[in-house]
C-alpha cells in the first residue's frame, strides 16, 4: 500500500498581481498628424480620404477557408498583447542523486494532486519514512506551470523558511526532460517564427552549474538548442525553400568584464579584436554565411572554444561572459531591388553568464568583481520591465547586453527566457533568489511585438508564387497598404491546398479573396466619389471668389490711373520745390567763397540728399497751396505755357500790357517746346525776328519767341558776328528785358550790366499795371517745367560754343556775357536767369517792407509762394553774377544729375568749364 507523499510543513503559494509591461516611448502609439504631403493644403472642411478605413474592411470569413497553419497574424492584424514566456527546466541531480530526483518528481506529482494534507496522522508517517531522501531535493514539479521549492530541513527549523510554490511558467521541464523535448515546447515556435518572418530570442538564465550552456549548446550526445534550431531551419520543407532565396548567416560574439572592468565585445566566430556597440549594432561583427548544420556547429565549436571560462566551485567549466548567437536570415543579394535592411530576421540564443552566490563560490579580488559583474547583468536583464519607473535610458546604458537586447527587452520583438535551477537542497538559495526575481517575469505583457514580414518572401524563388514585394517601393502607399492583405489572402489560399489537398477550400479562399477585393473597391469608389465632390463645392465656391477679386482688381486698376495722375502732379510740384531747396542751400554756403563752391561738384551727392528731404516737406506745402493745380497737367508739361506764362508776367507782357491770361492760355497749342523747336530749325533764323515792338509782342508768339531768339541767335553768331551787331541794341534791350527786368535799379550795376538802367524807366512803367492782373503762383509751374524739361533738352557741345558771340558778350561785360552765352544756348537757363531776376526784384520791393497794398505787384499769395526761392536768391545780389549764375546752374544740373545721368553730366561739365571761364574773366 502507497503511502501518501510527504507534505511540507506550510506552502505559500507566491503570486505576483498581474503586471502589465509599461508601453514604451517607441511602443506608444502617438496619434502624429499627416505629413506634409499635397493633401495637407487640403482645407481643412474637407477630411482626408478615408483610405484606412476602407482597408479595414472585414469580411467575415468563410470557417472552410480558414488558415490552420497560419496561426501568425496576418500583417493588418492590431499587434499582439502577450505575456513574457518563460519556461523554467530543473537541472537533474548528479548521478548518485537521480534516484532521489526521481523520488521527488513523483512525490510533487502526488503532493499536487493533495492540495493540503488531509490525514495529518499519514503526512506525519509518511514524512518521518522519507525525510531523509526528502532533503535531498528543493524543488519539485507540481505540474507543467508551477513548482514548488522546499527549504531545506536546517533553514525551515532556524529561519522558519516556508515552502513556496511558484507558478505561472509556460512550460516546467523536470530534470529528467530530454533536450528535444525543451526544443520542441520553446524553441521550436520560435524556430517558426523565424521561417516566416519573425525574429525572436532565448534566453537562458540561471546560478552557475544549473545548466544553461547545456541547454543551449548541449553536448554532441544531447544537442543543444542552438544545433536544434538550425537542424530544423535547414530541414524543414519551409526552410529548404527559403534556402533558395534566403542566405542564413551566423555570428557569435560574447560579452565579458575580466576583473569586474569595463565590459568587452569579442566576436568569437573571428579573431578581430574588441568589437564596438552603436545603438543595438555591434560593429565589425564578423557573419559568416552557413549552408548546412553541419558547417554551422563546426563554428559554434570553435567559438566555444573561445569562450572566457573558468573553474568554480559550482561549475568545473563556468561560463564567465555573456554569449550570444545569431542566426540571421537575409535576402539573398542576387536580387538587390530588396531592402536588406527591413527584410533581415534574426533568430538570437543568448547563453547567460551564471549567476553565483559569494558565499557559494568562495570568490575574491577579481573573480569576485567579475561575479558581481556577472549577476548584475544576469538578474537585471528585465528589470525595466519589472521596474517601469526606472528611467528607460538609464537601464539600458547599464550594460552592453541590454543595449544590445534592447528591442527584445522592450517587448518590440518576441522573446522567451528560460530559467534554469539546480534541485539539490544546497541549492536552495540560488534557486530561490532566480525564482523570486524571475517570477515578476512571467507577468510581463509585450503589447507591440513585431508581426511577421510578408510571409511570401520565404516562399522560395521559382516557385512562382511570390508576390512582387521587391518592387514595392515604386508603388502608391494605398497600393502598400492593401497590397500584403492581398498576398496573405493569397498565401492563405495555398497553405490551404497544400494542408487539406483539396480544391473546394481553395476556391473559397478564392471568392472570399475576391469578395473583400470587391468590397474594399467599392468602398473606395464611395469615399473618392464624395471627395471630389466636396472639392467640387469648394472650387465653385472658389471661383466666385476669384471672380470678385477680379472685379476688385480691375477698379483698383482705374484708382490706381488715377493716383498716378495725381502723383503726377504732385512730382511736378515736387521739383518745383527742389528748386526752392537747392536755392536754399545756396543761402546756407553763403559764407563760403564762390571759387571754393564752385570748384567743388562732389558735393552735389551731399546736397542732393537735403533735397531729397526736402521734398517731402515741399511737397506738402506745394500742394496745399496749389493743389497740385491738377488740372495743369497739360499746362505743366507744357513748356511754351510756361514760358508763356512766367515771361508773360514779368517781361515781354510788362511791355505791351496788353497780354492777359486768356491770351496766354491760348499758347500751348502753337507753342510747343518740341514742335517749335522744330518750326524754329526748318525755318532758321530768318524766321526769328526779335519783336522790339512792345506791342508787336503783345501775343503768344512774340512771348515765345523770346527765348528761343536767343537760342537761334546764339548758334547763329558762329557764321555771322555783325549781324548780331546789328541788332546789339535792340538785342541788349531785350536781354535787359528778360534778364534784369522791371526796376531792378540796384541789381543792374552789380550785373554789371550797362545797358540796364536804360530800361527800368519803360519796365517800371509798364509793370505795375501788368502785375497787378497777373496770377503770379505762375511762376511755381513755370520753375518746375524749367526742371522737368531739362532732361529733354539736347546739348550741344562745348566745342561748338559760338566764339564770335562770347567776343561780342564780352565787350558787354566780360563776366556775365559768357553766361549768357550759355544762357543763349540753353534756353531753360535763360528762363532761371528771368525767374531770379524777377523774384530778386520783387524779394527786394518785399524786404522793403513796401505794403502790398502799395505794391500791385506783390500779392500775398504770391509771396508765401515765392518766399522760399527769393530768400534763395538772396545771396545772388551781392556776389558776381558770373560766379552766381554758373552756381546756380550747377545747382540745377546737380539736381538733375541725380534725375537723369548722363546728359546733366554733360550739362555739369558744361557749366563747369563756363564757371571757370567766368571766373577768369572777372579776374
Ligand atoms: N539537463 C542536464 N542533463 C544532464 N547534464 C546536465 C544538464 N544540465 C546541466 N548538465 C551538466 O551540468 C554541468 C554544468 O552545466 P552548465 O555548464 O550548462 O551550467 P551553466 O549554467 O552553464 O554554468 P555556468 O553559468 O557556470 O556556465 C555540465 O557538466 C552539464 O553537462
Amino acid at each position: 500500500m502507497n503511502s501518501p507523499p510527504p507534505c511540507p510543513n506550510t506552502v505559500t503559494v507566491r503570486r505576483n498581481p498581474p503586471r502589465k509591461a509599461r508601453a514604451t516611448p517607441s511602443t506608444t502609439h502617438i496619434p502624429f498628424p499627416l505629413r506634409n504631403t499635397p493633401s495637407s493644403s487640403i482645407p481643412q472642411d474637407i477630411p482626408s480620404f478615408p483610405i484606412q478605413d476602407i482597408l479595414s474592411i472585414h469580411v467575415p470569413e468563410n470557417p472552410k477557408s480558414d488558415p490552420p497553419i497560419s496561426e501568425s497574424p496576418s500583417t493588418n492584424d492590431p499587434p499582439l498583447s502577450e505575456n513574457l514566456k518563460v519556461f523554467l527546466r530543473i537541472r537533474p541531480l548528479t548521478p548518485h542523486h537521480q534516484n532521489s530526483d526521481k523520488y521527488a518528481k513523483n512525490a510533487s506529482k502526488s503532493r499536487s494532486k493533495i492540495a493540503w494534507p488531509q490525514n495529518p496522522t499519514a503526512k506525519t508517517n509518511s514524512r518521518a519514512g522519507k525525510s531523509k531522501k526528502m532533503s535531498e531535493i528543493c524543488i519539485s514539479v507540481n505540474d507543467s506551470r508551477s513548482v514548488t521549492l522546499c527549504p531545506p530541513k536546517a533553514l525551515q527549523d532556524a529561519k522558519r523558511i516556508k515552502s513556496e510554490v511558484y507558478q505561472g511558467f509556460s512550460h516546467v521541464f523536470s530534470a529528467d526532460s530530454s533536450q528535444d523535448e525543451v526544443f520542441a515546447k520553446m524553441v521550436n515556435p520560435l524556430v517558426d517564427d523565424f521561417i516566416k518572418g519573425k525574429s525572436g530570442m532565448l534566453a537562458a538564465l540561471g546560478p552557475s552549474g544549473s545548466g544553461k550552456t547545456h541547454t543551449v549548446f548541449g553536448s554532441p550526445r544531447e544537442p543543444g538548442m542552438v544545433s536544434l534550431a538550425l537542424r530544423k531551419i535547414f530541414s524543414s520543407t519551409e526552410g529548404r525553400k527559403i534556402e533558395l532565396s534566403r542566405i542564413f548567416y551566423l555570428s557569435m560574439f560574447e560579452i565579458c568584464s575580466e576583473g569586474g572592468k569595463a565590459e568587452r565585445i569579442i566576436d568569437l566566430s573571428e579573431d578581430v579584436g574588441d568589437l564596438s556597440i552603436q545603438q543595438s549594432t555591434i560593429k565589425r561583427l564578423h557573419e559568416v554565411s552557413i549552408s548546412d548544420v553541419q558547417q554551422a556547429e563546426s563554428l559554434i565549436a570553435r567559438g566555444m572554444l573561445k569562450r572566457a571560462t573558468a573553474m568554480t566551485n559550482s561549475n568545473s567549466q563556468s561560463s564567465r561572459s555573456q554569449c550570444i548567437i545569431n542566426i540571421r536570415s537575409a535576402p539573398n543579394k542576387i536580387n538587390e531591388e530588396v531592402d536588406l535592411q527591413s527584410d533581415t530576421v534574426v533568430l538570437t540564443i543568448v547563453d547567460l553568464a551564471g549567476a553565483e552566490r559569494e558565499k557559494r563560490t568562495g570568490n575574491q579580488g577579481a573573480r569576485l568583481l567579475e561575479s558581481n559583474f556577472i549577476n548584475n547583468t544576469s538578474m537585471s536583464l528585465l528589470e525595466h520591465q519589472k521596474n517601469p519607473k526606472k528611467p528607460l535610458q538609464k537601464h539600458f546604458q547599464s550594460s552592453l547586453l541590454t543595449r544590445y537586447l534592447r528591442d527584445y527587452l522592450e517587448g518590440k520583438k518576441r522573446m522567451a527566457l528560460i530559467l534554469t535551477v539546480k534541485s539539490g537542497e544546497e541549492d536552495y538559495l540560488d534557486s530561490s533568489f532566480l525564482l523570486r526575481q524571475a517570477s515578476p517575469y512571467m507577468q510581463i505583457k509585450f503589447n507591440n511585438v513585431e508581426q511577421p514580414l510578408n510571409s511570401l518572401y520565404h516562399w522560395g524563388k521559382g516557385t512562382g508564387e511570390e508576390c512582387e514585394v521587391d518592387k514595392e517601393e515604386t508603388l502608391p502607399q494605398e497600393v502598400k497598404e492593401v497590397k500584403p492583405q492581398i498576398c496573405s489572402d493569397h498565401l492563405a489560399t495555398t497553405i490551404n491546398w497544400e494542408v487539406n489537398d483539396g480544391t473546394s477550400l481553395e476556391e473559397g479562399s478564392t471568392e472570399l479573396a475576391k469578395e473583400r477585393t470587391n468590397k474594399i473597391m467599392q468602398s473606395f469608389a464611395k469615399a473618392l466619389w464624395n471627395v471630389l465632390k466636396q472639392y467640387k463645392g469648394k472650387l465653385e465656391v472658389a471661383e466666385n471668389q476669384i471672380q470678385s477679386l477680379r472685379e476688385n482688381l480691375a477698379n483698383e486698376k482705374a484708382r490706381r490711373s488715377e493716383l498716378e495722375t495725381e502723383l503726377k502732379n504732385l512730382k511736378s510740384s515736387l521739383l518745383c520745390q527742389k528748386e526752392v531747396s537747392l536755392i536754399k542751400e545756396d543761402e546756407s554756403d553763403g559764407n563760403r567763397s564762390a571759387d571754393q563752391e564752385a570748384c567743388q561738384p562732389n558735393n552735389v551727392d551731399e546736397k542732393e540728399d537735403s533735397l531729397i528731404k526736402e521734398d517731402e516737406s515741399c511737397a506738402k506745402r506745394s500742394a496745399e497751396r496749389e493743389g497740385c493745380q491738377a488740372n495743369n497737367v497739360d499746362e505743366v508739361n507744357n513748356f511754351g505755357v510756361v514760358i508763356a506764362s512766367s515771361l508773360a508776367v514779368e517781361t515781354f507782357e510788362e511791355q505791351s500790357c496788353q497780354c492777359t491770361d486768356q491770351e496766354c492760355e491760348g499758347f500751348p497749342g502753337s507753342i510747343d517746346s518740341g514742335e517749335d523747336s522744330k518750326d524754329l530749325k526748318d525755318t532758321g533764323i530768318d524766321n526769328v525776328q526779335f519783336n522790339g515792338n512792345a506791342s508787336d509782342s503783345g501775343s503768344s508768339e512774340s512771348v515765345v519767341s523770346s527765348p528761343k531768339s536767343l537760342v537761334v541767335i546764339t548758334n547763329d553768331s558762329c557764321s555771322s558776328v555783325e549781324g548780331y551787331q546789328s541788332h546789339n541794341d535792340e538785342y541788349k534791350k531785350r536781354l535787359d528785358q528778360a534778364t534784369m527786368p522791371e526796376e531792378d535799379v540796384e541789381l543792374a550795376p552789380r550785373c554789371d550790366v550797362t545797358s540796364a538802367p536804360k530800361s527800368e524807366p519803360k519796365l517800371n512803367s509798364c509793370c505795375k499795371p501788368l502785375n497787378a492782373e497777373k496770377p503770379k503762383r505762375r511762376l511755381l509751374p513755370a520753375s518746375s517745367i524749367l526742371l522737368t524739361n531739362i532732361s529733354s533738352l539736347d546739348f550741344e557741345d562745348e566745342n561748338e560754343k559760338p566764339k564770335a558771340f562770347v567776343s561780342y558778350v564780352c565787350e558787354r561785360t566780360v563776366v556775365q556775357c559768357t553766361f549768357l552765352a550759355l544762357l543763349s544756348k540753353h534756353k531753360f537757363f535763360d528762363i532761371i536767369y528771368s525767374i531770379y531776376n524777377i523774384n530778386s526784384h520783387r524779394y527786394q520791393r518785399k524786404t522793403s517792407k513796401q505794403a502790398p497794398d502799395e505794391n500791385p505787384n506783390i500779392q500775398d499769395e504770391d509771396l508765401e509762394v515765392q518766399t522760399d526761392l527769393r530768400s534763395s536768391l538772396e545771396p545772388w545780389n551781392g556776389r558776381s553774377s558770373g560766379v552766381t549764375q554758373a552756381r546756380v546752374a550747377t545747382k540745377v544740373t546737380s539736381l538733375e544729375r541725380w534725375k537723369s545721368g548722363q546728359t546733366s553730366e554733360r550739362l555739369a561739365s558744361l557749366l563747369e568749364r563756363c564757371f571757370c571761364h567766368s571766373k577768369r574773366s572777372s579776374q
